[in-house]
């Protein structure tokens, strides 16, 4: 089938200015490009018109909770991979702390399998470290991969033990694959639910240290230096964090790092008094001078990408309170229009700048054949009405978790139309086609 979408202003991480284009789309893949003062021959095409909206490469998110197996009631690979298409993303890459843990070759490709049937972009997973991610055993790394693991990680928790972890980076290495850590040593975090700071102060709560994730970071950097492998930070919301990575790249060790929209936009003064669970993530909103750690630190390539660890949690869990509720908020269907209205129309950021850090870096960083619209590429796009000003409404998401704090705030920028492998499998106006 051939598509033809016409008088889209285009735009990617590579250019400052959109530039007025037709794109044509066949077999899946970028076909041709047409300077938007040309008449193109459509005959015989599907059109899109997409006047007066932007078109961008597909955002890519190497870090989220898709919840299947074992979790339906969170979310599944249906309705995660739905939300994640309503927010721009084309690419996503989720974690093995399912139920089972993804530490088996049969779990991989139960998750490749059901997003081939089931999802509506593309899925990349990741395979656990250790069995059931409890820290005690490596993973098969070898028949892992081999179904399809992009990468070993034991996310939700932290790998506590130093030899463990320089095992598994020893034997990623030796397969050509990236460690993606989540940096928490349990031992200094004793049961918190939000960061040291202002707001555990306030309400005489115990509080998660920064140290805690940065420990690990540093720890991490020289192990990943010893071994060669390519080490990638989860989530980093600490300035200890930034240093430590900041250092590693200057003295060549191969560490990459995320951040997450929450932490570049929250601190802990900003949760409420009410103590509404849907401000209880890992890591925990740390302090305004983290914040801003962070922020710099991507603006400089410090981080190197932008991921939302949609982490849906079920009503009745987030309602159990700060304490006792489980860590995590949804991502997919805010991440966009909260750092565009945040960072890019308050010009902080260039339009080019946030692109670049959701698409092309991420695919740089992990090797994906994504992130660019260059003839032969696959057709992975997306549309955007950046005049658009809409109310965030948790009950008009397609994810099935309804946990974020960003209810009611009027964001700009929303996608209006995503296409994968050539095929538009969510619009604004349709829904999920
Ligand atoms: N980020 C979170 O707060 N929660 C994640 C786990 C994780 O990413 O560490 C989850 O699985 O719910
Ligand atoms: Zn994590
Ligand atoms: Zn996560």
């Amino acid at each position: 089938m051939t598509t033809w979408i016409v008088n889209a202003l285009f735009m990617d991480g590579e250019r400052e200015t959109p530039v007025r284009r037709h794109l044509k789309v066949e077999n899946g893949k970028v076909a041709q490009w047409a300077d938007g003062s040309a008449s193109v021959d459509t005959a015989g095409c599907e059109v899109i018109d997409a006047s007066g909206k932007l078109l961008a490469p597909g955002l890519i998110d190497m870090h989220v909770h898709l919840r299947e197996p074992g979790f339906e009631y969170k979310e599944t690979i249906a309705s995660g991979t739905r939300s994640a298409a309503k927010g721009g993303f084309t690419t996503i890459a989720c974690m093995p702390n399912t139920r089972p843990v993804t530490d088996t070759a049969e779990t991989v490709r139960f998750v490749l399998d059901k997003a081939a049937s089931e999802g509506v972009v593309r899925v990349l997973p990741y395979a656990a470290i250790t069995k059931n991610e409890l820290g005690r055993e490596l993973t098969d790394f070898a028949a892992l991969k081999e179904a399809g693991a992009v990468g070993f990680t034991d996310d939700g928790v932290g790998v506590q033990n130093a030899q463990m972890m320089k095992n598994a980076m020893s034997l990623a290495k030796s397969l050509d694959r990236p460690v993606i850590a989540h940096c928490e040593d349990d031992s200094l975090v004793e049961g918190a639910a939000v960061s040291e700071g202002a707001f555990a102060r306030k309400h005489g709560l115990k509080g998660i240290p920064n140290e805690s994730e940065a420990i690990h970071v540093g720890r991490d950097i020289l192990l990943a230096e010893a071994t060669g492998v390519h080490y990638h930070v989860c989530h980093v919301s600490t300035e200890q964090s930034v240093r430590l990575i900041r250092l590693g790249k200057s003295v060549g060790v191969n560490v990459t790092a995320e951040v997450c929209p929450h932490h570049l936009v929250l601190s802990d003064e900003d949760i409420p008094d009410s103590m509404d669970a849907n401000w209880k993530m890992n890591p925990p909103l740390r302090t305004p001078r983290d914040v801003e750690a962070c922020i710099e630190a991507l603006e400089e390539g410090t981080i190197d990408i932008i991921v939302t660890d949609h982490a849906p949690h079920g009503a009745e869990e987030k309602a159990k309170g700060l304490e006792r509720a489980p860590f995590g908020i949804v991502g997919f269907e805010t991440a966009f229009p909260l750092l565009y209205t945040k960072f890019v129309k308050t010009g902080r950021w260039t339009l080019s700048f946030l692109l670049r850090r959701m698409t092309s870096d991420p695919a740089r960083v992990f090797g994906l054949d994504a992130g660019k619209l260059e003839v032969g590429a696959p057709a992975d796009l997306i549309l955007i009405d950046l005049e658009s000003e809409k109310e965030v409404n948790p009950d008009s998401f397609l994810s099935q978790g309804r946990n974020t704090p960003f209810t009611g705030w009027k964001l700009t920028g929303w996608p209006t139309l995503t296409m994968v492998n050539g095929r538009v499998v969510w619009t604004e106006e349709h829904g999920i086609r």
